[in-house]
């Protein structure tokens, strides 16, 4: 199968890694030239935490360029899948430009991202296209610009968000592309299944990371730091509580065991860097405005008020230099 990755860096790299061991052809996109050039001459290590056996994949195993070739080398040579694995950000930022010349063309793409609004923008930009959601709880981290840590094993849920819009035809097909990819994930020693409840996944983990996500990023903390006192658990609490809120207005179902779910992923990831506070520490963009924004922009439809969900998106926000 040819599988088209855009955006290397961690979950990036780790697909790439682990699909391309087990037999797929990968071609990877990546932002700079810079990196491409260094995947093509140094080949990708994926490493586990404790560094045993890493994978190894020589350059010459792949083909990685820069990501404003994808659209020309798609229409010439298309591959059966596309991955998207970039932040939110970039999504809305770059990607319309890099995908403009494929808008009429029917394929098959997979969004990665946490947070909400990436799989309308994609029915947006490519409105031909089979767009599909993979809701991931397993945890990468990208160490230099050809390694990356597979530091936690999860669960790969794809499944299609329910539109309204059902076409028995190309459903048909379009399950049965997404069962292939999924077995390539499976071979690829991911723990992947396909989900019709995609839209609940979503939804969970929007929860968890708009409670855990901001509050690591605000007191730089890693996530099991979250636990170590009351008060730090009654700002989640209340972080939850006017999330849940906006979910039941909206109609969007929870488990009830949801708040006890948020503080057990706290204690799995206890010594995880959360993505915002890595990226605040990077000093890049967050992805807070999907997270806690989306939170605020179903509130906003509802006329709920949600101050404290309002406040921290400003306060994350203003924690990144670059102005809009
Ligand atoms: N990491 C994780 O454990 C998990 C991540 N996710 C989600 O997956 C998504 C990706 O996260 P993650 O891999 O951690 O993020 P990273 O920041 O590690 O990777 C994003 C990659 O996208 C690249 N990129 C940015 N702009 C472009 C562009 N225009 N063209 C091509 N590539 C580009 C970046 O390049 P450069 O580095 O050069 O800027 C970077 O390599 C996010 O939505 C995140 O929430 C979900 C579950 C777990
Ligand atoms: C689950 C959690 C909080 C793990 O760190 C995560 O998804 C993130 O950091 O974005």
């Amino acid at each position: 199968m040819k599988i088209d990755i855009i955006g290397a860096g961690s979950i990036g790299l780790l697909l790439a890694g682990r699909l391309i061991h087990a037999g797929q052809d990968v071609r990877l996109w990546c932002r700079s030239k810079e990196q491409a050039d260094a995947l093509n001459k140094d080949g990708l290590t994926v490493s586990s935490r404790d560094r045993a056996a890493p994978i190894v994949i020589p350059g010459t195993a792949f083909f990685a360029s820069s990501a404003n070739a994808f659209a020309d080398t798609y229409l010439h040579e298309p591959g059966d899948w596309v991955a998207l694995t970039l932040k939110q950000e970039a999504l809305h930022q770059e990607l319309p430009k890099i995908l403009a010349p494929l808008y009429s063309r029917s394929m098959n793409v997979v969004c990665f991202q946490n947070g909400y609004g990436h799989l309308q923008k994609l029915r947006q930009l490519l409105p031909n296209a089979l767009v599909w959601a993979a809701v991931t709880t397993d945890g990468a981290k990208r160490e230099t610009s050809t390694e990356v840590i597979h530091t936690g094993r999860g669960e790969i849920y794809i499944g299609q968000e329910d539109d309204g819009h059902t076409n028995t035809e190309t459903d048909g097909l379009s399950y049965t592309a997404a069962r292939s990819f999924t077995d390539a994930l499976l071979a690829a020693g991911f723990s992947a299944s396909m989900s019709n409840k995609v839209n609940t996944l979503i939804y969970r983990k929007l929860l968890i990371n708009a409670v855990i996500n901001p509050l690591t990023a605000v007191w730089r903390i890693q996530n099991g730091g979250l636990l170590a006192s009351g008060q730090r658990v009654q700002l989640m609490k209340e972080l939850y509580a006017e999330a849940v809120a906006v979910y039941d207005a909206c109609g969007i179902a929870y488990e009830e065991d949801a708040w006890e779910h948020i503080l057990e992923v706290c204690r799995a990831t206890s010594d995880n860097i959360s993505s915002m506070l890595a990226d605040v520490l990077a000093s890049r963009e967050t992805e807070i405005r999907w997270i806690n924004g989306s939170i605020v922009e179903m509130a906003e439809r509802r006329g709920i008020q949600v101050p404290l969900h309002r406040w921290i998106c400003q306060l994350v926000e203003g924690m990144s230099a670059r102005e809009r």
